[in-house]
């Protein structure tokens, strides 16, 4: 239960990357709070200095008339100092806490961002663990305000702890025995403190997940995502009552924590009472006796309980500093994670123009935490200007393939070359910009019309010329014309004027998305599931124009559709089983064949 010294002194550690991301965030303001605050701590103790001066004054004029009268200009002398001192502190705090609140906002949005830039830079494996979310979690929980309480929280220890040293001068002027009696008034305390800030931490730690479910439950039951099924299944109850439990067993197990230290802080504050009273009626025995004044005992009862509660503040200034040096750990465990997916010491310069294009040579791969393989000895190339296509039924590894050719995800064997050279030694933002996508379950964002498309140029300047171009490719600028707004109208019911489009209509912007981008390769997962059969038809009729004669790679349950492609790629269970153009695949009489006569079976079968 007794905390190690090191527990004391590890806060120390985490100002050294406290300071730093201080200064970084608003130099200035931390200067200007750090100066304000020694002002405050400075006048505080002034006014402290001044008052015992002022009580020693008078005690050596009482009861002496002739030097009294002498001594009044000087009385009132320390009395202005010590209202100015008191005055000053009063301004200087006043002006602290603004400056430090400035700060925190600044410091605030400062660490914001830092978790913004690690997020969004993250390799997608991290996605796939729960690690991942309980750094994130945790970096979150640990407060963006945290690294100015530290400061500020130091600050305000080291005053107080100034103060109570000027304190315990006077209590052991009066007796040296009442400096154990503090202590055992002060020391428990803080032990019992540190111990349980440890104890919550620890076990708020091991609750990350079972509070992450609980989050999720809160959403499902309170997003609109979820609403619809929500109500045909009519699972609000079930959810509510999954909720409850969780909240409660963490509502108990926390209550059980706070139980604990509050039977322990009863007992400690108990002794403080006792040691407290003891003295009172020992230096009350002594004032009897004669040892000591009655000017003693009131300075005593005066002091003693000051002292007492600066130690209190003393206390839980330590174990908040104890607390924030703990929190702070958890966002700097956040802040330090480094994507492996990273620049490569001296990237090769991606081509210009491109001669062999993409090979994918043996490769293999995979997922974080699986036992298989999803993919195994895979050869494939897209060259440029070619169509590439991948059929596959479900879960034979197809997006997996794309994800790794966008280099969201390294082969574990064999490996991706573009023109030759493995793409781990391009930069992987050069080498990406390569690439449009538009993935099966591709982004809706609640942004306007315009910026949804522009969203898959972002360098672009975005001009609307280029993005009704790309809009119109798309076959989707019938329907934007149509919406009140036209390109500026936002979508999504969550801002005003917001309006909400069908899922279709969400396809075909996120094919304008792709389209927009001056990109060497455009893949395509299953582009047109959404579409209607002649939205569908027309996209595919001239679809080398519309994606201006790149290459591209387009995953397919629709061999109708396949069959325009240059080459095909039949996957099962992770590996390539066949491969060739539609009229090769028909004549081997395989998986592709079977399945493009299944297919065309159906059409047939409604023709008559
Ligand atoms: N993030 C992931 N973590 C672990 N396993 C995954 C992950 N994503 C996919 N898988 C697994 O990898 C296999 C291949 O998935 P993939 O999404 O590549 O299939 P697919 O061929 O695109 O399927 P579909 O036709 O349904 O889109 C599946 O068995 C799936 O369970």
């Amino acid at each position: 239960m007794i905390p190690s010294p090191r527990t004391i002194l590890e806060p120390l550690g985490t100002l050294r990357r406290v300071l730093p991301l201080l200064w970084a965030s608003s130099s200035k303001c931390a200067l200007l709070t750090t100066f304000l605050m020694v002002l405050e701590v400075g006048f505080g103790l002034a006014a402290l200095y001044l008052l015992k001066q002022l009580v020693d004054l008078v005690t050596t004029l009482l009861g002496d008339e002739a030097t009294a009268a002498q001594g009044m200009e000087q009385v009132l002398g320390y009395v202005a100092l010590t209202g100015g001192a008191t005055l000053a502190f009063m301004v200087t705090r006043a002006l602290s806490n603004l400056a430090k609140e400035a700060q925190a906002l600044l410091v605030a949005d400062y660490i914001d961002g830092k978790v913004h830039e690690r997020a969004v830079s993250a390799d997608l494996a991290f996605y796939e663990s729960p690690r991942y979310f309980d750094t994130l979690e945790r970096a979150r929980e640990s407060g963006n305000q945290r690294p100015a309480q530290v400061i500020g929280n130091l600050m305000m220890l080291s005053r107080n702890g100034l103060m109570l040293a000027a304190v315990v001068v006077l209590l052991v002027s009066i007796d040296w025995l009442l400096l154990p009696v503090l202590l055992v008034a002060i020391l428990p305390g803080l032990l019992v403190r540190l111990h349980f800030t440890r104890h919550l931490y620890d076990w708020q730690r091991r609750r990350t997940q079972m509070e992450r479910k609980a989050s999720y439950l809160d959403w499902l039951m309170t997003s609109n995502l979820h609403a619809k099924e929500l109500r045909i299944y009519q699972l609000g109850d079930h959810l509510r009552a999954q909720y409850a439990k969780l909240r409660g067993q963490i509502r108990r197990e926390r209550l059980q924590i706070t139980q604990r230290r509050t039977r322990l802080e009863v007992v400690v504050g108990s002794a403080a009472a006792i040691a407290f009273f003891t003295s009172l009626a020992y230096l009350a025995w002594q004032t009897a006796e004669g040892h000591s004044s009655v000017g003693d005992l009131v300075l005593f009862m005066l002091i003693f309980q000051r002292a007492q509660t600066m130690g209190q503040e003393l206390v839980q200034q330590l174990s908040k500093l104890y607390e924030d040096h703990l929190y702070m750990g958890l966002l700097f465990e956040f802040l330090d994670i480094r994507p492996e997916i990273a620049e490569p010491n001296h990237p090769a310069a991606v081509p210009e123009s491109l001669r062999e294009g993409i090979r994918f040579e043996k490769v293999g791969f995979q997922y974080p935490g699986s036992a298989e393989p999803t993919l195994s000895d895979i050869d494939l190339s897209i060259r440029p200007g070619q169509v590439v296509a991948l059929v596959g039924v479900n879960g034979s590894g197809k997006t997996t393939l794309i994800k790794l050719l966008c280099r969201l995800y390294d082969p574990a064997q064999g490996r991706i070359t573009l023109d030759g050279v493995d793409i781990r030694n391009y930069s992987p933002e050069q080498y990406r910009n390569l690439f449009s996508v538009i993935f099966q379950d591709y982004s809706q964002y609640a942004a306007s019309v315009k910026e949804n498309i522009h969203f898959g140029d972002i360098q672009s300047s975005g001009e609307q010329p280029s993005i009704m171009t790309a809009a119109i490719n798309a076959g989707a600028d019938d329907f934007i014309s149509r919406l009140p707004r036209g390109y500026d109208t936002p979508l999504t019911r969550m801002f005003d004027e917001g309006q909400e489009i069908s899922i279709g209509q969400w396809q075909k912007l996120a094919l304008a998305r792709a389209f927009l981008r001056k990109s060497t390769f455009i893949i395509l997962d299953e582009p047109t599931s959404s579409l209607d059969p002649e939205a569908e038809f027309e996209m595919f009729e001239n679809f080398r124009e519309r994606i201006n004669h790149r290459g591209a790679l387009m995953i397919s349950h629709r061999l109708s559709t396949v069959r325009m492609a240059d080459y095909i790629y039949v996957m099962d269970q992770g590996r390539v089983c066949e491969s060739g153009t539609h009229e090769e695949l028909i004549r081997k009489r395989g998986t592709y064949c079977k399945l493009f006569n299944k297919q065309a079976f159906h059409y047939r079968d409604a023709e008559v």
